[in-house]
């Protein structure tokens, strides 16, 4: 039986023909047995007969002709997209909740106002200044939702005052008074007693006055340039022997702690600003300081780096860096005291529309409290927690080397609930040290000048062996760092090199050539993770060590691919964008609807940080049409509406917002869920570097690997398990938005669970 005609039965046993509009009729939803159970045929009496494993390249799929017909047919309504402006702002709105929640330890809310206001910034930096080009440019493109940029600029501006105002209230009423209760307190000098206030002039006078410059306004003195997202003070001082006024500006020092502790053993601090603010005398003797007021600018930090075969790309980058600290400002924040005379000065002075002007309750820049967090009071923050050992790298009596074990078969990581150091890390430096290996080739996206990772690479070249870095330099705000080590890779003799003209190399991968006897063995590392193992303990990520040979083949034409003149596009076992990760995910979900339709129980599983592509959130609409069953976890922005009828009633969408940063890309595919001869099964699982983005998909080199050791894709299943799972804690879209999960309701939260399994496994 052809696919089309499996169709047609299903279609006609169900009597749910296609209506007058042309379009198949909506099956009921019904849940396919979950992949972690999948050793047998399902409970599904069509699917009993057991199917060929899919054979083929991974970005060839075969789905029938018709069936792609029909589903390209199939209409779906023009307000199908959520905005994706408005949804990150959601996400942002998620972090804050953690910060208002009780249940959280103390630090632990602070670090979230910290986090909530960083994100802001660089939303605003990113996203509201590209919007507002695009408006000042009169371009008339609209968001998928069909918005123009002003309107989205007006939507932003609202949700952001609202939110601005719930994190004001938040630090305000709740967590200040929380940490004054705890023995913090952010003090006025007006609470500083006489002592302190003498120790903390003679402070202010060796070590901060120094480094002032106050500036004055007038037709002699043209504004000052304020950089972005420093904090300044703008002044008003009186002569008073004419009675004229006078505006001044002094910038806050961006390189001293923004809270001054008021004395030794005592966790008392006053704001920079405001030890500043009370010594404005002795930058203006003989004037009158009348008004002071803190402020803060954010500017356009977007890089356009012009891509050019023949230019450097290591100095237009340098170039554009210098050009970023002058863009124009997207942003003006206040406190919620400036006086309408001040406030108006700046606007003018600035050139922001009163529109991008927004009033905070209490201190501004809540990013400082990452301070706070590093006070040593740890009964206030989560506990610490030591990463686990993969049991494959447990040190046993004769520890094995990371290449033996992968001889034995391939390894999924779990990080950070799993050691970064003890295996990735552990990984590139056997292989450095090791005189039989001959060739490292790495991707770098983000990583830390004093990376271990970095250090291996640099030994390795030194001992001769031919290192590669594809080293990403236009990672988002990093690409200062990354500069400063590629040039340090480079003097050390490692091949950097910089990757594809208009392409970032996102994909995260290390392959690793180990001469073995008469033959070159390939081991390879693949993430959805960057190599940086600061972020390894906080962002949570999968990551697969494998000496499988087409994975190996693979890999050494990727990088053949991003080294040098090669054109390939087709891989054995990767999907890499730009060429195939839209359409291989794509063509996968109309299988699934293939697969449904011929009753064997359509499910697709997607884990992601952003889901906004228009072409694969149409393809998961098709299928909740068709009655696949589509669970989407989703961190961040998610343009798909859930659960609207006749769009995306088979569609969950839920998102985890927690300690750690939920980072994984994982999906998968049942593809019939049935067992292939020789072990193991038709489902598919795949992991890599790519969001259902457009930038993912088009802009940037992505990988993205088919993990079919059955050990690995168990674990994977019970990972989806406890996604999806009823009781655990997440947040939840429907038609209206999102909605958490009861907070006094019974729940298990996914991140504990995590890490009391892993680290007692490691114990
Ligand atoms: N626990 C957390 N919850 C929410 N946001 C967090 C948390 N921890 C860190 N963040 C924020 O997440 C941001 C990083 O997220 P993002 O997805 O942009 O990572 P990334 O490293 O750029 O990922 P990739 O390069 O793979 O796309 C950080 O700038 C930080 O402010």
């Amino acid at each position: 039986m052809t696919a089309s005609e499996t169709t047609k039965s299903t279609t006609e046993t169900n009597g749910t023909a296609s209506g007058a509009t042309g379009r198949p009729a909506r099956r009921p939803r019904t849940r396919p047995a979950t992949p972690a159970t999948t050793s047998g045929p399902m409970g599904d009496p069509m699917a009993d007969a057991m199917v060929e494993p899919f054979h083929g390249g991974p970005s060839e799929v075969a789905v029938d002709s018709a069936v792609v017909a029909e589903i390209e047919d199939d209409a779906l309504p023009d307000d199908r997209f959520s905005n994706r402006e408005l949804s990150w702002l959601d996400f942002n709105a998620r972090v804050l909740a953690l910060a208002e929640d009780p249940r959280q330890k103390l630090l632990e809310r602070a670090k979230f106002l910290a986090i909530f206001a960083s994100n802001l910034d660089e939303f605003y930096m990113v996203r509201v200044a590209g919007l507002k080009r695009r408006r000042d440019m009169g371009l008339s493109v609209t968001s998928a939702d069909g918005l123009t940029a002003s309107e989205q600029l007006a939507l932003i501006s609202a949700r952001t005052r609202e939110l601005v105002e719930r994190q004001g209230r938040c630090f305000v009423d709740e967590v200040l008074p929380a940490l004054a209760d705890a023995g913090i307190r952010i003090v006025h000098w007006s609470e500083v007693n006489e002592a302190d206030r003498a120790r903390l002039g003679e402070y202010f006078t060796a070590r901060i006055f120094p480094v002032l410059t106050p500036l004055a306004v007038d037709p002699a003195h043209p504004f000052p340039y304020i950089s972005g997202l420093s904090l300044s003070l703008a002044i008003i001082v009186r002569n008073p022997e004419t009675g004229t006024e006078r505006f001044a500006r002094v910038k806050v020092p961006p390189n001293v702690d923004r809270f001054i502790q008021v004395r030794r053993g005592v966790y008392d601090f006053l704001p920079l600003e405001e030890l500043i603010a009370t010594h404005l005398g002795q930058l203006f003797p003989g004037m009158d300081v009348t008004e002071h007021q803190a402020f803060r600018v954010t500017r356009n930090a977007d890089l356009e780096v012009e891509e050019d075969r023949d230019e450097d790309l290591l100095q237009a980058l340098e170039r554009e860096l210098a050009r970023r600290r002058f863009g124009p400002p997207v942003r003006l924040e206040v406190t919620n005291t400036t006086s309408e005379r001040v406030l108006a000065w700046l606007l003018a002075e600035l050139d922001v529309d009163p529109a991008d002007a927004v009033e905070v309750p209490g201190l501004l820049d809540l990013s400082s409290l990452w301070q706070l967090y590093g006070i040593d009071k740890p009964g206030l923050k989560d506990a610490p927690f030591v990463p686990a050992t993969n049991p494959a790298f447990a040190e046993g009596e004769t520890p094995k080397s990371v290449f033996s074990t992968l001889r034995d078969g391939d390894v999924l990581l779990h990080h950070p609930y799993e050691s970064f150091a003890t295996t990735v890390q552990r990984f590139i430096e056997q292989a450095a040290a090791d005189p039989r290996v001959l060739a490292i080739k790495q991707t770098l996206y983000r990583t830390s000048g004093d990376s271990p990772i970095v250090d291996a690479l640099i030994s390795a070249a030194e001992a001769g062996k031919e290192v590669v870095a594809l080293v990403e330099l236009k990672a988002r705000f990093d690409e200062q760092a990354n500069i400063s080590w590629a040039k340090a890779l480079e003097r050390a003799g490692v091949h950097v090199v910089y990757g594809l003209v208009g392409l970032k190399t996102h994909c995260k991968t290390a392959l690793v050539i180990r001469q073995e006897g008469k033959t070159l063995q390939r081991y390879c590392h693949l993430a959805t993770g960057n190599y940086n193992p600061k972020t390894a303990r906080i962002y949570e990520d999968l990551g697969l060590l494998t000496a499988d040979p087409d994975i190996g083949a693979d890999l050494t034409d990727l990088f053949n691919v991003l080294t040098g003149y090669s054109r390939q596009t087709e891989y054995r076992n990767l999907l890499v964008a730009p060429q195939s990760i839209r359409s291989g995910i794509v063509t996968r979900i109309e299988r699934e609807i293939e697969h449904q339709r011929a009753g064997r129980g359509g499910l697709v599983r997607l884990k992601m940080n952003s889901i906004v592509d228009e072409r694969v959130i149409d393809a998961l609409y098709r299928a909740s049409r068709a009655g696949v069953a589509v669970d989407v976890t989703v961190r961040g922005i998610c343009a798909l509406r859930a659960g609207v009828p006749g769009l995306s009633e088979n569609i969950t969408v839920r998102s985890i917002v927690g300690r750690f940063l939920e980072h994984s890309r994982i999906f998968y595919f049942r593809n019939g869920g049935q067992p292939v001869e020789g072990g193991g099964s038709t489902e598919e699982y795949w992991i890599g570097s790519a969001d259902m983005m457009h930038r993912n998909l088009d802009r940037r080199v992505e990988v993205l690997v088919q993990v079919k050791d059955k050990g690995a894709t168990d674990r994977m299943a019970r990972l989806f398990e406890l996604l999806t799972a009823p009781d655990t804690r997440c947040w939840t879209l429907g038609p209206d938005g999102w909605t958490p999960s009861p907070v006094d309701g019974p729940g298990v939260d996914i991140q504990e669970e995590l890490l009391r399994g892993r680290v007692a496994r490691g114990e």
